[in-house]
């Protein structure tokens, strides 16, 4: 196991948000936490990377990599988050700062790893931005200029610069048009393919599930309402709420034909 979430708790002053939850990520896996908004998936995700909202509290047990993340310092969390724990967001235009090109953001990034010399950093943004099927030139780019599928993949590409070995994806498509998102998960297969790291894939959208799921977990109300294969899961849910969710899903098709390999694909 690459991840082992134990008897996970969130707490804010007036009462618990996630209830004693437990799941394990395999190592390489794509792991899909499924529940409808509040439920808890957000809350969980920031627990592991120690980056929950100050009123709030977490407690259980979170092993990765032999470490407790719930004990470790900030300052030692704040180090392996980037580097072995990367998150990808819905919110992709909040994370960048607007007045800073595209590479300024990935030479802090690699600064803040300790990564040298400067010739270096540049390289590896450049061949970042290429392995996402994007043009280094754009490193000269501010945020605004670039579109908003161009900005989701950047992000995944510093996500995964220093080869992390769990990348938590948290809706990372809400924000894109179907196209745009379709390409986006294609691009996430590929690189999860390419490099091996597990993936902790938060979202609603059971399409998405059924398609790069090898695992499921599905939240209510904070707590864990059932988890098991992808297969087991869809075609054999154990509990009402999760059988609700998935016949409440749109079965639309995914388009698939006349989109190019999202990862040599170059835009613009
Ligand atoms: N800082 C906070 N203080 C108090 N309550 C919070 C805080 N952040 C989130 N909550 C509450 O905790 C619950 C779980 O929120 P969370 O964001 O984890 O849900 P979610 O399943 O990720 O939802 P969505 O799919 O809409 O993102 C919600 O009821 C939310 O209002």
């Amino acid at each position: 196991m690459i991840l082992s979430i134990e008897q996970l708790s969130v707490r804010s002053r007036e009462k618990a948000l996630v209830h004693e939850v437990s799941l394990s990520i395999r190592k390489g896996e794509w792991f899909a936490l499924v529940g409808q908004s509040g439920s808890g998936k957000s809350l969980l995700s920031q627990a592991v990377g120690q980056m929950l909202p100050s009123n709030l509290r977490a407690d259980g047990q979170i092993l990765f990599q032999g470490l407790d993340l719930l004990k470790l310092p900030p300052s030692r969390a704040r180090s392996i988050r980037g580097r072995t724990l990367s998150y990808v967001f819905q919110d992709y235009q909040g994370s960048f700062t607007p007045f800073r090109t595209i590479g300024q953001h990935f030479d802090e990034y690699q600064k803040t790893h300790g990564i040298a010399p400067v010739a270096v950093r540049k390289q590896r943004a450049v061949e970042a931005l290429e392995s996402v099927g994007l043009d280094g030139q754009l490193l000269f780019r501010y945020p605004f200029q670039l579109s908003g599928g161009q900005l989701q993949r950047t992000s995944i590409a510093i996500a995964l610069l220093l080869s992390p070995e769990l990348l938590i994806a948290d809706e990372v498509t809400t924000a894109l048009d179907s196209v745009s998102a379709h390409r986006i998960l294609q691009l996430l297969a590929a690189k999860q393919r390419q490099t091996g790291c597990a993936i902790l894939f938060i979202t609603h959208d059971w399409r998405h599930v059924r398609r790069y799921a090898q695992r499921i977990a599905v939240m209510k109300e904070g707590k864990m309402v059932e988890s098991g294969s992808r297969d087991r899961i869809l075609d054999h849910p154990q509990h009402d709420y999760t059988r609700q969710l998935i016949q409440a899903a749109p079965v639309l098709p995914v388009p698939e034909s006349n989109l190019p390999s999202s990862l040599m694909e170059v835009e613009r």
